[in-house]
């Protein structure tokens, strides 16, 4: 008999959750953890500190005021790195110790050190403190998750040039900052540093920022950030990295334009890797792809039927809210547990840019590409009293509508709240609601959720079956 029912690789969100799903059915499980702390990406360099981050530098900086008071704020006292990270240490400890309490809370054990797949049953776990263990499984959960993809143009380890890792552990606030790549992890920060009173330049290689929004959200964004202070160049590539000797001489980028950029630090951001160097998957027949991605089905079973990948490493969407769902029916698949088969057909994505954006379901430019008959419909912030109230007035939810069965096809909001916003839409399109819902709804009263029945009624004013 084999020691664990479940072996799991890694202790982020897809290794938490998966774990704990075994154990909440009885199943012995073990995780095992190269790093001396639990949570991964999404608790220690990703997720849970850039969230926290943006809160800091929105209070900080006195943001949220400005459209309250009409005032240009500046930075309410010059921050200093420390005001920056302080609560981001504090936030990210406190998750620690509630996914250490989780697994314990649960019987799963965790073993220190790295592990590697010796056949398909046998996770081998090294480490520096310990004699080697290994340990066998009925089944092998793989979600060891990502790193930061580092292009070998750039000299990292000198202090001014960081990825999304590094940029937590500076030594001092950049007094200007280049950002490189505007996927979200680079509009993300480019929006903290830039509340922060910081001069930043975000240069993308796409001809705009997040190409997966809804084109009308993504330039809408690239406006409110605009108006932030950064500095968006699209269509370019950094091409030249010269990092003088001197430590206060400017870095000088050379773009693909011929165009120089001098700069105090540089955050590279553009893209990740998926974590399976090492692991020995190749070697058991399970396939990887160029940035290291797993090969899985969609129960997220490799071609060794008990071996299953989940989270970052298995690449698209990566997310920390995908990968905790991706272990769930992993779990559920290889134990026969729930019913569950795969995915949820709509996932939401929550953009923490300043403004947030939020969308779930189509876009515009989808439904135009299928054929597909729609009707929009949108509220300002502006025209909603909560906008007015909280100093809001730039906000946007947009809805969009299918022009015959009037079902709701696709949810967009940019503004405050707007991940938390989008679950309203979201629920909506997992039920297969139509506007019916949204203009029968009573909504309370002042919120930004009864934009919900505005943008609905605007969607109907269009088709003239305005009811109310
Ligand atoms: C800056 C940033 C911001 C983000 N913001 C968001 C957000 O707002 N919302 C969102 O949903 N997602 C966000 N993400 C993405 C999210 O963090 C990831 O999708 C999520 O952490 C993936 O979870 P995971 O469990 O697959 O991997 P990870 O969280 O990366 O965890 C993998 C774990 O496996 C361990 N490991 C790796 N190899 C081995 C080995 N051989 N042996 C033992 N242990 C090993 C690692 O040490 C790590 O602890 C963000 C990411 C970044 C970088
Ligand atoms: N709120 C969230 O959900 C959240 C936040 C942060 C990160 N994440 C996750 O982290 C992952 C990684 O994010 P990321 O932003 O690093 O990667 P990404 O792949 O999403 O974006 C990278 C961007 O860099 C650009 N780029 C690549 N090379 C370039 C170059 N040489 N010059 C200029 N631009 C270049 C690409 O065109 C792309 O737009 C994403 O998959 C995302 O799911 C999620």
């Amino acid at each position: 008999m084999a020691d664990f029912d479940l072996v799991v690789i890694g202790s982020g969100p897809a290794g938490e959750w998966g774990a704990v799903r075994a154990a909440m059915a009885g199943k012995r499980v073990v995780v095992v953890e190269r790093e001396s702390v639990p949570g991964g990406t999404a608790a220690n360099t990703g997720t849970i500190p850039s969230k926290t981050l943006r809160e800091t530098a929105l209070h900080l900086s006195g943001l949220k005021a400005r459209g309250l008071y009409s005032v240009e704020t500046t930075l309410r006292h010059e921050a200093t790195v420390s005001d920056f990270l302080y609560r981001e240490r504090r936030v990210k400890n406190i998750e620690r110790e509630r996914i250490l309490r989780n697994l314990a809370h649960h019987g799963v054990e965790i073993v220190r050190g790295t592990g590697s797949l010796a056949d398909a049953h046998t996770v081998v776990v090294k480490s520096e403190s310990a004699p080697e263990r290994r340990l066998t499984g009925d089944f092998i959960l793989v979600a060891t998750g990502s790193s930061p993809y580092r292009p070998p143009l750039y000299p990292f380890g000198d202090p001014r040039v960081h990825d999304s890792d590094e940029v937590l552990d500076i030594g001092q606030l950049p007094r200007s900052l280049v950002v490189v790549g505007g996927g979200v992890i680079g509009c993300e920060y480019a929006c903290m540093f830039a509340a922060l009173g910081i001069p930043v330049t975000l240069v993308e290689v796409k001809p705009e920022l997040l190409p997966f929004l809804d084109d009308e959200m993504s330039a809408l964004l690239g406006q409110r950030m605009e108006a932030l202070g950064i500095r968006l160049r699209f269509g370019l590539t950094v091409e030249k990295v010269d990092v003088p000797s001197a430590p206060d001489a400017p870095v000088r980028l050379t773009l693909s334009s011929g165009e120089t950029l001098d700069t105090d630090q540089v955050l590279v951001a553009s893209g990740r890797s998926a974590n399976t160097k090492g692991l020995g998957l190749e070697a058991l027949g399970v396939k990887v792809g160029s940035r290291g991605q797993v090969e899985v089905d969609p129960t997220f079973q490799t071609a060794v039927p008990h071996v299953y990948a989940v989270g970052d490493v298995v690449g698209f969407p990566a997310l920390a809210s995908t990968s905790m769902e991706q272990a769930r029916i992993a779990v559920e698949h290889a134990f026969g547990l729930g019913n569950t088969r795969t995915l949820a057909t709509v996932l939401p994505y929550g953009i923490y840019t300043i403004p947030e954006v939020s969308m779930a379901g189509e876009t515009e430019e989808a439904l135009r590409k299928q054929q597909v008959p729609y009707v929009v419909g949108r509220a300002s912030f502006a025209s909603n009293p909560r906008g007015q109230i909280i100093g809001d007035t730039h906000g946007l939810l947009k809805l969009l509508f299918h022009r015959e069965s009037l079902k709701l096809l696709g949810v967009h909001v940019l503004g405050e709240q707007a991940s938390e916003l989008v679950h309203v839409g979201l629920t909506a399109l997992l039920t297969g609601a139509t506007t019916q819902l949204f203009v029968e709804t009573c909504f309370n009263y002042p919120t930004l959720s009864e934009a919900y029945k505005m943008a609905a009624i605007n969607a109907l004013d269009q088709l003239k079956q305005c009811t109310v």
